[in-house]
């Protein structure tokens, strides 16, 4: 069986992805594709031989279309993922799965009441090859209990759109998500501090930020989010345990020596970065859905909980910077466990 995926959001991601599922990943086809803009809808269509519809409701109650993408902007994910569980349709959804606790709660109830998972979101990191082998260590008891980790989140630079709670919401969620699977261990309070701002940035922006968190076992996290760090794109993950650390590689480069150097190319942006997890991602994703099977990918709780985790990171940022508890309700069995 093909699996007829429709597509809600033709932007920048939307179009990654619906290249994605037409070039990499078999067992899939784009079929229709809707956004607001309606000339982007189109051309979008186009390139693939899909139809387009009015808006994300007639798509998803669309006969033919076997699955939901939801790649448009944050504060309108809940309500497509919500109208995808009531059709009992698979969504996947670009994170945030939505952006208030509340409304991550309304999915994970409407997926309850449903009986079975329809939902995974879009935390690629956790299809990483480096991620997977980091996970593969720290699961075969090597380096012993983990103690700290060591984190740092840089980007070369962002737009004046971007904003100081974005920091948590938008850059440093996907920590937030791949620690909690990493670890398989909760987040349980988090604070933001803040050095000196760079003077690389617009003004309305603290950046850098950092950022600790405790979880449950007691391990504590520290993780530099630098947006405007100016020389790349660079992600970087440490953990160490009570035998030994582990840590993330960087991205294979061949390493270069002329003029007295030696050095490799940094990345500049995160769609090179995790091309290749969001290959897997798509191609373990489909594969779920082709088989009838429950997604096993980050869940509509994982979501919830990355909010709930993000939102008391801002509230550290945005009060005294002192630590936040996570107020997380308890996890329904329809989720087992942290693994
Ligand atoms: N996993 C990752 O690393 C990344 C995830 N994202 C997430 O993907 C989502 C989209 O981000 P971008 O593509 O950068 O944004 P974008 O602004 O480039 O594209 C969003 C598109 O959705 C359309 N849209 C908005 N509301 C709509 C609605 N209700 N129905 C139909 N179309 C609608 C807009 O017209 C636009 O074309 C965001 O939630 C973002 O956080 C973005 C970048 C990386
Ligand atoms: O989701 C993403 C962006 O929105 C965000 O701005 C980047 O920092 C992340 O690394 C990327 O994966």
């Amino acid at each position: 069986m093909t699996v007829r995926v429709g597509v809600i959001g033709a932007g920048m991601i939307g179009q990654e992805h619906i290249r994605r599922l037409s070039d990499a990943v078999a067992g899939a086809r784009v079929t229709a594709v809707t956004d607001i803009d309606g000339a982007r809808a189109d051309e979008t269509a186009a390139q693939v031989g899909a139809v387009t519809f009015p808006d994300g409701p007639a798509l998803i109650a669309a006969d033919d279309i076997d699955a939901v993408l939801v790649t448009s902007w944050g504060p309108t994910h809940a309500e497509h993922v919500l109208n995808a569980v009531a059709a009992g349709k698979p969504v996947f959804c670009e994170k945030p799965l939505a952006t208030s606790a509340e409304d991550c709660l309304r999915i994970v109830e409407a997926e309850r009441a449903h009986g079975r998972r329809l939902v995974q979101v879009g935390f690629m990191r956790r299809y990483d090859a480096g991620y997977r082998q980091l996970k593969e260590v720290l699961d075969g008891g090597s380096i012993g209990a983990p103690l700290m980790v060591h984190c740092a989140h840089r980007n070369p630079t962002v737009p004046d759109s971007y904003h100081s709670a974005m920091a948590a919401q938008d850059t440093a969620v996907h920590e937030i998500d791949v620690l909690r699977w990493l670890l398989e261990d909760e987040i349980v309070s988090a604070q933001v501090v803040t050095p000196r701002s760079t003077s690389k940035r617009f003004a309305h922006l603290k950046d850098p930020q950092i950022m600790l968190f405790e979880t449950a076992k007691g391990v504590r996290i520290d993780l530099e989010v630098f947006v405007n760090c100016q020389y790349g794109y660079d992600i970087q993950c440490e953990t160490v345990g009570e035998d030994g650390l582990v840590r993330l590689p960087d991205p294979a480069a061949v390493g270069v020596r002329t003029a007295g150097r030696h050095g490799t190319a940094v990345l500049q942006d995160w769609k090179g970065r995790f091309a290749d997890a969001f290959d897997t991602e798509f191609r373990e994703w489909v594969a779920s859905v082709e088989a009838g099977d429950e997604p096993t990918g980050p869940s509509a709780w994982d979501g919830y909980a990355a909010t709930v985790i993000t939102d008391a990171t801002v509230r550290s940022l945005e009060s005294d910077q002192q630590p936040v508890t996570v107020d997380m309700k308890p996890r329904p069995a329809l989720y087992g466990g942290l693994a």
